[in-house]
């Protein structure tokens, strides 16, 4: 199991409460995005999830280790080297190379002195320039990341994901300064990286066709709560319009989700738009 998340809550320094009772679990492998209104406390769940934030009720294990207030430093830093983050902006320094912000992904890994050195002089050119690759981004190896446009960055803090080779990687929004032919092909990359290395992938997305196409498991989530956990197949119309309607129980127009939802993996694969095809 590469998460499990029982009864889990989160309240923030304010009072506020931004998760209650979250029953999550996820398997070593598995794929799946998360979607929902603005607000609603994805990103509180995947900082809760890297650690970034402790849980503040129930219990939450992470690549097999129980992760709660009494974690140690120590232990956290552990766990921290095996999750690879993709946030919505990168948090890159703007004056570093991007060699070297593709390179910071294995500074939890490296001894300190290899860390420190990498931070002076690039320790693994050619690494950089493979991950960079993959996000076409291979043309800016030597630039400075101030000079990179936003979904230029977005593309290096997932370049620096792939080169960390993280057990778990949490992706938060990772495409949301894309246009959509990179977006498509972002997450694809995403979802085949983790399936060829056998790690687990969480995702949110304000895109749902994207989350619909090429996640078999979709987790739904409104007001810091688990709305649905059903595979990709099952949300329709009904689910999304929990989802995303109006408190008062009116429908909101949700546009072309009609096309995506019969574009399922059980509906006619034929049906579904190319720009939105991930398999
Ligand atoms: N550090 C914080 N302190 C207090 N409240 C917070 C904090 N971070 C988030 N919140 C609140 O928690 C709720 C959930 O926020 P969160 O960022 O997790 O939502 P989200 O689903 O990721 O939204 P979006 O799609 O807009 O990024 C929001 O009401 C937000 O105002």
């Amino acid at each position: 199991m590469s998460l499990m998340l029982d009864d889990v809550g989160l309240t923030h320094a304010n009072g506020f409460a931004a998760l209650s009772g979250i029953k999550l679990s996820v398997n070593q492998g598995e794929s799946i995005a998360l979607i929902g209104p603005s607000g609603a406390g994805k990103t509180s769940l995947l900082n809760t999830m890297a650690t970034a934030y402790l849980p503040s009720a129930g219990r939450m294990t992470v690549l097999g280790q129980a992760v709660s207030a009494q974690s140690t430093a120590r232990e956290l830093k552990a766990l921290r080297a095996r999750i690879g983050s993709v946030h919505q902006a990168a948090p890159i320094p703007l004056r570093q190379r991007v060699v070297t912000a593709v390179l910071a992904g294995r500074l939890g890994q490296w001894p300190l002195w290899k860390a420190l050195a990498s931070l002076a002089y690039p320790q693994d050119i050619a690494g950089a320039r493979e991950a960079l690759e993959r996000v076409q981004l291979e043309d800016k190896l030597f630039a400075r990341c101030d000079q990179l446009s936003g979904g230029q960055l977005q593309r290096v803090g997932i370049a620096r994901v792939l080169y960390q080779q993280a057990e778990l990687i949490l992706a938060d929004e990772p495409v949301s300064a894309l246009d959509p032919a990179l977006s498509l092909a972002t997450v694809q990359l995403l979802v085949q990286e983790a399936a060829a290395r056998g790690a687990t992938l969480v995702a949110s997305l304000h895109a749902v066709d994207l989350a619909l196409s090429c996640f078999a498991r979709i987790v739904g989530i409104r007001d810091g709560r688990i709305a649905f956990d059903l595979p990709a197949a099952r949300v329709g119309d009904a689910q999304l319009q929990a989802l995303y309607g109006n408190a008062d129980g009116s429908a909101v127009p949700l546009p072309g989700l009609h096309s995506m939802v019969a574009a399922t993996p059980e509906a006619d694969a034929a049906a579904i738009p190319p720009v939105l095809a991930c398999r």
